[in-house]
């Protein structure tokens, strides 16, 4: 579960980039953060990973409190988290084996787990035949299929996606697309904050659109306005 309540974000500049969020999503449901550029939607996903705190308000997830998390904490909350991005940030001198294999290294996994789990997740992603391969040898939709590789790895409870998409043809961010549906039937909650109103056209899950910082439309809203 994740909710965001009376949430605020005011960066030093005095303006009010989110103002009054207030939104649940349970466990395993699929959510598309839209709305046009500057709206907020970076904004309310970097409060999730806690790479900027709230202003007013507060943000728990799957349980805790996440402004309340202490500074030497985050890592251990982090790895609750699969972060997807637009622009991949694979680490260019390692192969995609490595690339992926370094996030179960950074939690501490077991030795000998390692190598199987990459390359499970490598054959899920599609790209198991690759894994020996560098990134400047890989198109984008195959570079984004070793980011969401790495997102899954260690197993987290919750995607986030900014704009994962951003940078593909559309043949790619269907294929970008499915592969986050398939996780998501496994209740992995999926966060996806996207401009191409194409891909929403490809199934319904819930749309919430931010604009000027306000949430503006939640397709989903009455259904959970009792639960959350
Ligand atoms: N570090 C920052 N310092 C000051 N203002 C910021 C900072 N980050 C974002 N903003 C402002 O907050 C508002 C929301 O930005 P945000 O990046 O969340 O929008 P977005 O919807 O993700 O846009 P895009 O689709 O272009 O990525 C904008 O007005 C932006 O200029």
């Amino acid at each position: 579960m994740i909710k965001f309540t009376n949430v605020d974000k005011i960066y030093g500049d005095g303006n009010k980039s989110l103002d009054n969020i207030n939104l649940g999503i349970k466990q395993g449901e699929f959510v598309f953060l839209v709305g046009h550029s500057g709206a907020g939607k970076s904004t309310l996903l970097k409060l999730l990973t806690r790479e900027e705190k709230v202003s007013s308000g507060r943000v728990s997830v799957l349980g805790e409190e996440v402004t309340k998390i202490k500074i030497n904490k985050i890592h251990n909350y982090r790895r609750k988290l699969g972060v997807v991005f637009q622009d991949f940030k694979l680490l260019q001198d390692k192969t995609v084996f490595e690339n992926v294999e370094l996030a179960m290294r950074v939690v501490g996994a077991p030795p000998k787990t390692i190598k199987p789990r990459v390359m499970e997740v490598l054959h899920k992603v599609g790209i198991a035949d690759k894994h020996g391969r560098y990134p400047s040898e890989l198109s984008g939709g195959e570079c984004q299929r070793v980011g969401i590789a790495r997102a899954i790895v260690n197993k987290p409870s919750i995607i986030i996606a900014d704009e994962c998409t951003g940078n593909l043809d559309i043949d790619n961010s269907v294929g970008i697309l499915n592969l986050l549906k398939e996780i998501n039937k496994e209740n992995v909650t999926v966060i996806m904050a996207t401009h191409d109103t194409e891909i929403l056209k490809l199934f319904s899950p819930r749309v919430v659109e931010v604009k000027n910082g306000k949430i503006i439309r939640d397709t989903k809203r009455d259904a959970y306005e009792d639960g959350v």
